[in-house]
């Protein structure tokens, strides 16, 4: 697929998670696999308003996350996170958001470092299609420096499908296309909200 059409999926998704107001604060970032020999991908620049869309919305970088050529703007920040799910796996969509919901369970969760989800419909969305299938996303710590952070995260990645929550900062989901990257973040989210719903009615689950 060409680096142009690979951009435009990236930014339609950008705009998608943008009109469910998943970037607040300039914070979330997206990468889009662009080729496999050598790896090569496209990441949001950072610091930038990601409800924008504009020509400088995203990089070009290589497997460690590095600019390719001449470019202006700078890698996310968080770039060495979707540089692990790349090369570990062949996901093709990384997206990274924070929610208020998703911090919030990151926190109820941290001491036990997993949130579990079973009985539900929607995991189906996530492929989990046996009635008492358990859906599991692991909790880390939250690390300001990025390294440390991805050495974390990187013993998380199993598969081109998964998510991994960084406590009180925000969720991480990839998956083995863009569409189905943002359908299991939706799915992640959507669990994460009827959690938190159920919990200030009093029901723990
Ligand atoms: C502005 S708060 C969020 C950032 O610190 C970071 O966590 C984030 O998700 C966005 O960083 P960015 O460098 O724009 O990709
Ligand atoms: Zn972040």
């Amino acid at each position: 697929m060409s680096l142009a059409t690979r951009w435009l999926e990236l930014a339609d998704i950008k705009d998608e998670l943008a009109a469910r107001d998943w970037f607040p604060g300039t914070s979330g970032n997206l990468a889009i696999r662009v080729s496999d020999d050598p790896l090569e991908f496209l990441v949001t620049a950072s610091g930038r308003d990601k409800r924008k869309r504009t020509p400088e919305d995203f990089v070009h970088v290589d497997a460690a996350g590095r600019l390719i050529g001449e470019q202006t703007g700078k890698p996310s920040a968080e770039t060495l996170l979707h540089v692990e799910v790349f090369n570990r796996t062949d996901a093709t969509c990384s997206l990274h958001v924070h929610t208020v919901d998703n911090n919030v369970i990151s926190e109820l969760h941290a001491a036990t470092g997993e949130v579990v989800f079973t009985g539900q419909e929607i995991i189906k969305a996530l492929g989990y299609w046996d009635e008492d299938a358990v859906v599991r996303v692991p909790i880390i710590e939250n690390h300001a420096d990025i390294p440390t952070l991805a050495a974390a995260f990187a013993p998380h990645i199993h598969a081109s499908a998964g998510a991994v929550l960084i406590r009180n900062h925000g969720i991480t989901v990839w998956g083995e296309t863009p569409d189905a990257a943002k359908r299991y973040l939706e799915a992640y989210e959507f669990l994460f909200s009827y959690t938190l719903k159920l919990r200030a009615l009093g029901v723990h689950s």
